[in-house]
Parts: C-alpha cells; structure tokens; sequence
C-alpha cells in the first residue's frame, strides 16, 4: 500500500500549504507505533519528546535526555521506512553554542535516522535554527506552548491570548520563518491567532490544540488512542479506547493462567509418541547400576 504513495520532503510538505491539502501529523515511539501510523497514512511522524511523560513515566518532557530521543529515533526509523520523521532535540539541547548545537542536532539526524528536527522557542533560538539549516539540517519550529518550558511559563497553559503575547507569537513565527524552518508548531494558540500566523506565513503551520485553521494538525499517539495516558487536555480527540482493550485482554489472560485454562491444547507442542516413556526406561536403567 505504502509503496504507490510517494515519502514526503520539506518541499513536497511545503506545497501542501499551497494545495491547501491539510497536513496529518502524530507522534511515534517505537517500532509498532511507527508501523501502525505509517500504515494508516499519516504524512509526518513526530518522535516527541512527549515520549517523556507517555512512555517513560516522567511528569514532564525536561528529564528527556538525547540518548532517549536517540534510541526512541531509532525505533521509530525502523518501524516507518516510508514516512518522513521528525524529532525533538529536547531540553536545553540547543541553547548554549552554536558548536553544541550543530553537534547535538548532527547526532540525533545521524544515530536517529530522522529526516528533520524540531526545536522550541521563537526569535530567541533564530541563529541555532539557521545554523542547523545551513548544516542540511530541515527544522520545524514550535511556538505557543513549548513544554521545555513549563517552569518558566508555569503550567500547560493557552498562550497568545493577549494582544502583546500575541504580537510576540507573530514576531516568533516570522523570524522562524526567515531563519530557514520549512514549518511551524502552534501549540495551545487560540484558533483566531492561528488562523492570523498561518495566513501570514508561507511555510505550513501544523496545530495542537490551536483550532481549525492550521495547515495541519498533530497529536500524540497515546492521546489519539486513549492509551493509558495520564493527561487528557480539551484538544485531545480520542478515536479507539486502546488502554481498556489491552487491560481487559490481559486480565483474561491473568485469569486463564490461574484457572489454567490456558495453555490450551492449541498451544502446546508434543513429543513422537515412546520417546518419553524411553527416557523414563533409560534413567531407571541408570538408577539400577550406580557407578
Ligand atoms: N499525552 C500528552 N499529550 C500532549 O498533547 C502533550 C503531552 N502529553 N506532553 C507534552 C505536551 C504537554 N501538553 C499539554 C499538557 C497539558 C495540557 C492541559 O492540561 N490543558 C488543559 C488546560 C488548558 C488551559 O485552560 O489553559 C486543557 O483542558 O486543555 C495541555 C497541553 C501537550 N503535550
Ligand atoms: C505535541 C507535539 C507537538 C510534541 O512536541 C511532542 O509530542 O513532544
Ligand atoms: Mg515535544
């Protein structure tokens, strides 16, 4: 199936901007996950660092190390030989020098096997975003709520609702724009800030939680399946009730086991009939003359 539809670029994500063809985005962690959202036909994987908190069991995406977006990258490149596959470099990865930059970001491209990166913050990280595109390196950008900081903005919460906070995000987009990404994140922007950012930009604004008029829209994989999730977020549409599926599967599983009603006789392999009772006769027959 895959095969026929062409794998994406940032030129071929761009013109779907201009084609107004909307842009289908979720996360990916691993190697099933990876698999199942290529082949449902999603345009773009995001190896989040989101893999922080649903995944690894962390309360926010600071602990996320290099090494996890590494070996998470990975996996999901593995899984998803057709999509294009963007990471986070994740937190305080991109913010002291430009070498340190260039260097983190050149070993999630290389180890990972991603086709981009995504760095959060606006005007503020223009010369670390410029840097990695003049290194070959495609960037997606992500303004609004930027999760890395959390402890600055003190909590999960809408940003751009003012009208100076608004003009930030406007000033934020554009010098992302100018410094060479070829798309953005808005997260949490209310949905008439957006819609304004998106039809002020030429490169694609992909949305989470910032309404209608994004030029795409991402969510993350356990939200989207109602996967033992610990946040649900008003953005959040859920489209399959996984976490109780695999919970009540694995009960009945647990349950068998105790009842011992599995393993069946399905499951089980045997030996050629007398091989066993030839075993029995030879290790009495070695009882009988003990050396
Ligand atoms: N599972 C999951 N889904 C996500 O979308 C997600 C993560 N994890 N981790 C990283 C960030 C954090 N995100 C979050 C986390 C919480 C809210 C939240 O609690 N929002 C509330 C309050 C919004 C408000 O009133 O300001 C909401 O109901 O939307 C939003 C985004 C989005 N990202
Ligand atoms: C929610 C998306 C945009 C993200 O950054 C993540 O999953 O880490
Ligand atoms: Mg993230």
């Amino acid at each position: 199936m895959s095969d026929k539809v062409k794998k994406l670029n940032t030129s071929t994500i761009r013109r779907m901007k201009v084609n107004r063809e909307p842009i289908a985005m979720i996360t990916a962690y691993d190697y099933p996950s990876a698999k199942l959202a290529q082949e449902a036909g999603a345009d773009i994987l995001l190896v989040g660092d989101s893999l922080g908190m649903v995944v690894l069991g962390y309360d926010s995406t600071i602990p996320v190390t290099l090494e996890d977006m590494i070996h998470h990258s990975k996996a999901v490149t593995r899984g998803a030989d057709h999509c294009f596959v963007v990471a986070d470099l994740p937190f305080a990865t991109y913010h002291g020098s430009i070498d340190r930059t260039i260097a983190n970001a050149a070993r999630l491209m290389q180890e990972g096997r991603v086709h981009a990166l995504k760095l959060e913050g606006g005007a503020e990280i223009a010369e670390h975003v410029e840097a990695c595109v003049r290194a070959g390196i495609p960037v997606m950008g992500h303004i609004g709520l930027t999760p890395q900081s959390v402890l600055q903005l003190g909590g999960w919460k809408i940003q751009g609702k003012s009208l100076e906070q608004a003009e930030k995000l406007v000033q934020d987009a554009k010098a992302l724009e100018q410094a060479g990404a070829f798309s953005i994140v808005l997260e949490m922007v209310p949905e008439e800030l957006a819609a304004h950012i998106t039809e002020q930009l030429t490169i694609p604004t992909i949305g989470i939680g910032s309404g209608r008029y994004c030029d795409g829209q991402v969510l993350v994989y356990h939200d989207v399946l109602n996967y033992a999730t610990p946040i649900k977020p008003r953005f959040v549409k859920q489209y399959a009730d996984i976490g109780s599926t695999v919970q009540t599967a694995i009960a009945q599983y647990v349950s068998e086991v105790k009842n011992r009603k599995f393993p069946g006789e399905e499951n089980v392999y045997h030996n050629d009939e007398g091989v066993i009772d030839q075993l029995k006769h030879n290790s009495s027959a070695g009882d009988e003359n003990p050396r």
